[in-house]
């Protein structure tokens, strides 16, 4: 049976942030796991797009993800929520970039009914890279 709903916890409701996602999906019926929720691998997936699009606009150009550095999931996704991913720069170093992701659901968000739960928190380093994929050093702001 297909999931339909991201969290039944009423305590788990929050908004989203009051800035721009850098991502915003909606997962379809081939991004579903056996039970009828969205499989984590697609979630990894667009966490690692999402803090990838942070890192190339930080690095002026081309990154590769060097670590995974922790990955939570918190709440279920719901096929047909509307996925917002948020990023922000939590270090810089001479080549890396690490970035933090924070993944909000909204379930509905059509209706007056509509909800948003934040199901996923993930920090992730790239590193900056020339075009032959050798890493480089950070540019100046
Ligand atoms: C979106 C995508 O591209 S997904 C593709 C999947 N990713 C890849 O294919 C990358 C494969 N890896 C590589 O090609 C190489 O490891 C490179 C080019 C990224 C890095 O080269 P290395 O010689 O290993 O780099 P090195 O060990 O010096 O580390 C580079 C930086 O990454 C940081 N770093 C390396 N490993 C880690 C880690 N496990 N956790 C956090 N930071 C790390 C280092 O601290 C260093 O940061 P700094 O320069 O800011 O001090």
């Amino acid at each position: 049976m297909l999931s339909t709903q991201s969290s039944h916890d009423p305590q788990a409701f929050t908004t989203l942030p009051d800035r721009q996602p850098v991502l915003r999906v909606i997962p379809m019926p081939s991004d579903l796991n056996a039970h009828g929720d969205v499989f984590g691998g697609w979630v990894m997936s667009q966490v690692d797009l999402a803090g990838a699009i942070v890192a190339q606009q930080r690095a002026k150009g081309r990154v590769a993800t060097v670590a995974v550095n922790s990955f939570q999931f918190k709440h279920p996704i719901a096929i047909g929520d509307v996925i917002s991913f948020y990023g922000e720069i939590i270090k810089t170093g001479k080549t890396s970039i690490t970035i933090d992701v924070q993944v909000y659901s909204t379930h509905q968000p059509q209706l007056a009914e509509a909800h948003t739960v934040k199901v996923t928190e993930a920090i992730l380093t790239y590193v900056a890279l020339h075009q032959d994929g050798s890493k480089r050093e950070l540019p100046e702001h």
